[in-house]
């Protein structure tokens, strides 16, 4: 390939730069713009420079948080796909990365106030990312040093009467539910990790009835606590599992620190207090939460940007409690905070950490293997993963084929899901309407027929169709307008109707109305009422009788909204339900864009949504192409 020369490089707009460039963005052409003319650097350098930049803010797209060097070094930077027709020349070439370094190291890149970029370990930032990361690397350091409360015999008191031994069933196991009590209870930050039904919250409400219960003893204020999640619909399933989890241990804890264990969970964005149109919040380092406790749910979802402006707004007494999945997809934005302080597998625990679990715990003890791990000295001393499901069964099909694909087990995962005849898995090879349409007929039909909202919103939890794109013969909007049309009986002219509202449609919302109170994602059904007019309604987080359980919006009101029969594996997460159909794309239909989306988290992601039978609509290349993808997001937070 010929390489570009300076002079057909330094584009003199952007539509020049796209000539050259196929795939470069607006956003990448102005930023690296505004970096040269920031920059004071050589001719010959402020080429490579201007593409670095270009490329870095497109990886920030891509949700890494930062670009390392090594990934464009020799490299050709939107080379077009093999076999495209599209002219070979559309494309940059990268210099080796010892140039790349030296030439970043000549332009000094250093972190001061007016710096756009920085170059910190081999890696190139936007400075507002960098700062990010920083802070909250920093935050969640002061956090782990912070000062045990409760002394070792009040923590074995408390953990005995949580976790009470029955001596005919004594078991050699280590109890991971008690080991994640015992260790974050007295840590200014800790994780519990673990897949679906691993236990999470009802580990956590253990936690929660310790902590309460040592406070109450030494009879200080109250504690303040905060629980939250990232979501609408995942604060929502927070405070159902909370509030279940509390009912289960009645019999266990006293009733006055059952009682001081909040029932309702928030949004983060509630927490902090929106400012509409701004990405601040009402609460920050200079306006502080008074909160004590704050545990977070499905922190695979929260973003740097969001992560960091959540603890810069924490009182630096304050106790962090994280719940997730580090194998489910990582945010939609920037960052893979979870993946990048829990990985697996765990590097063990320190010496001391270790020898403190065996006081506290009575299923943990300093075997030979453990204490062999003690000595690791990157130690996770506050996290815990949970692996055991109490929700599948070992040999339930949705469990193993989670398994697999995570493990990346491309034969085995194939084996479960086409081959092994296992009753919560089903294999759909037939053409995908065809085989939609009774599931159609058993699931959302009925809701046309439902008089009883409540009852309406619990038919919506039975089942949900899950595609891992939008666009496409299997994407959302293609499944969404035949099950519109199949609802309506009206065939393809439905969508030329402009009132397309009817009465049981199901609707998600896509965009933050902050005066409404409704935010992306969340989702609401379409109401015929008393009067003959159509509302929508939207379940409220918490409990309470129908008036405060729905909001209601007149249908003239409503910000953007779409269907929601069908819905992305992006957009599900955080939401259970007890069927789902998952459909991917066709092999030979997808677009380099799709193929980038598919991966073993996506699947993962999708998989464990099912609680209790899973569909899945997919051809072997999709398949084995996904498991083997695994998402790697560029960042340099660690603990
Ligand atoms: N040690 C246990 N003994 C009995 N039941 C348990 C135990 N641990 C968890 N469960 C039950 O298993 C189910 C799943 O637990 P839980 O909801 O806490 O899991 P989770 O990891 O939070 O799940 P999710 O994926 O929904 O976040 C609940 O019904 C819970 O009561």
């Amino acid at each position: 390939m010929k390489r570009n020369s300076m002079a057909e490089l330094m584009y003199h707009n952007f539509a020049q730069a796209k000539q050259a460039l196929s795939g470069i963005e607006a956003i990448d052409y102005f930023f690296a713009k505004d970096v040269l003319v920031a920059v004071n650097c050589e001719e010959a350098d402020s080429v490579q420079l201007f593409h670095l930049c270009a490329a870095l803010t497109q990886s920030l797209r891509q949700g890494h948080v930062c670009l390392p060097i090594n990934e464009v070094a020799s490299q050709q930077w939107l080379a077009p796909e093999r076999g495209d027709s599209v002219d070979e020349q559309k494309s940059f070439q990268f210099e080796s990365f010892t140039e790349l370094k030296a030439l970043i190291t000549r332009l000094n890149v250093l972190p001061s106030d007016n710096q756009l970029i920085v170059f910190d370990k081999d890696c190139l930032y936007l400075k507002r990312y960098w700062l990010f990361e920083r802070e909250l690397q920093q935050q969640l350091g002061e956090r782990l040093t912070a000062k045990a409360r409760y002394s070792n015999v009040d923590i074995k008191a408390c953990i005995t009467e949580l976790f009470p031994v029955d001596d005919k069933l004594k078991s050699t196991e280590v109890d991971w539910q008690e080991v994640a009590v015992a260790n974050a209870i007295n840590k200014g930050f800790a994780i519990i990790a673990g897949g679906p039904g691993t236990g999470k919250t009802y580990t956590v409400t253990k936690l929660l009835a310790a902590i309460v219960s040592l406070q109450q003893k030494t009879q200080q204020a109250a504690l303040k606590i905060a629980l939250i999640a990232p979501t609408g619909k995942a604060a929502q399933r927070l405070s159902e599992s909370i509030i279940n989890a509390k009912a289960g241990f009645t019999d266990l804890v006293a009733a006055k620190v059952l009682s001081a264990i909040p029932d309702e969970a928030k949004t983060i964005h509630r927490l902090l207090g929106v400012i509409p149109n701004q990405p601040n919040f009402k609460h920050n380092e200079n306006n502080l939460l008074s909160y004590d406790v704050i545990l977070i749910d499905e922190v695979s979802m929260v973003d740097l940007p969001l992560m960091t402006r959540l603890f810069r707004a924490l009182k630096p007494s304050a106790q962090v409690i994280m719940l997730g999945d580090a194998d489910q997809l990582p945010s939609v934005s920037a960052g893979s905070v979870l993946a990048d302080i829990a990985p697996r597998p765990h590097a063990g625990y320190s010496a001391a950490n270790s020898q403190y679990l065996a006081q506290v715990c009575q299923s943990y003890s300093l075997s030979p293997s453990l204490s062999e791990a003690a000595c690791q000295r990157n130690s996770m001393d506050y996290l815990t993963l949970l692996s055991k499901s109490r929700r599948f069964d070992g040999a339930g099909g949705i469990g193993l084929l989670a398994q697999a694909v995570i493990a990346g087990d491309v034969k085995q995962s194939w084996h479960l899901l086409s081959e092994e005849h296992n009753e919560q898995l089903t294999f759909e090879q037939g053409e995908l309407k065809q085989w939609l349409m009774p599931l159609v007929d058993k699931y959302y039909l009925p809701l046309k027929q439902c008089t009883d909202l409540a009852q309406a919103f619990a038919l919506l939890l039975k089942f949900r169709i899950l595609c891992a794109t939008r666009k496409g013969a299997q994407g959302v909007e293609e499944i969404n307008n035949f099950i519109d049309a199949m609802m309506t009986g009206k065939g393809r002219q439905w969508q030329q109707e402009q009132h397309n509202l009817y009465h049981g449609k199901p609707i998600m919302i896509t965009e933050n109305d902050y005066q409404l109170g409704l935010y992306n994602g969340d989702i609401g059904i379409v109401w015929q009422n008393e009067d003959k007019q159509l509302s929508v309604y939207f379940e409220q987080s918490g409990q309470g009788d129908n008036a405060e359980r729905y909001k209601r919006v007149m249908p003239s009101r409503l910000p953007s909204h779409e269907s929601v029969f069908a819905m992305t594996i992006h957009k599900t997460q955080g939401s259970e339900f007890s069927h789902v159909a998952m459909v991917l794309p066709e092999g030979a239909e997808q677009s380099q864009s799709q193929q980038q989306l598919l991966s073993r988290e996506l699947l993962y992601t999708g998989i464990t949504r099912a609680k209790t039978h899973l569909s899945i609509a997919s051809d072997k290349v999709t398949w084995q192409r996904s498991v083997l993808a695994k998402v790697k997001r560029h960042s340099q937070l660690t603990l």
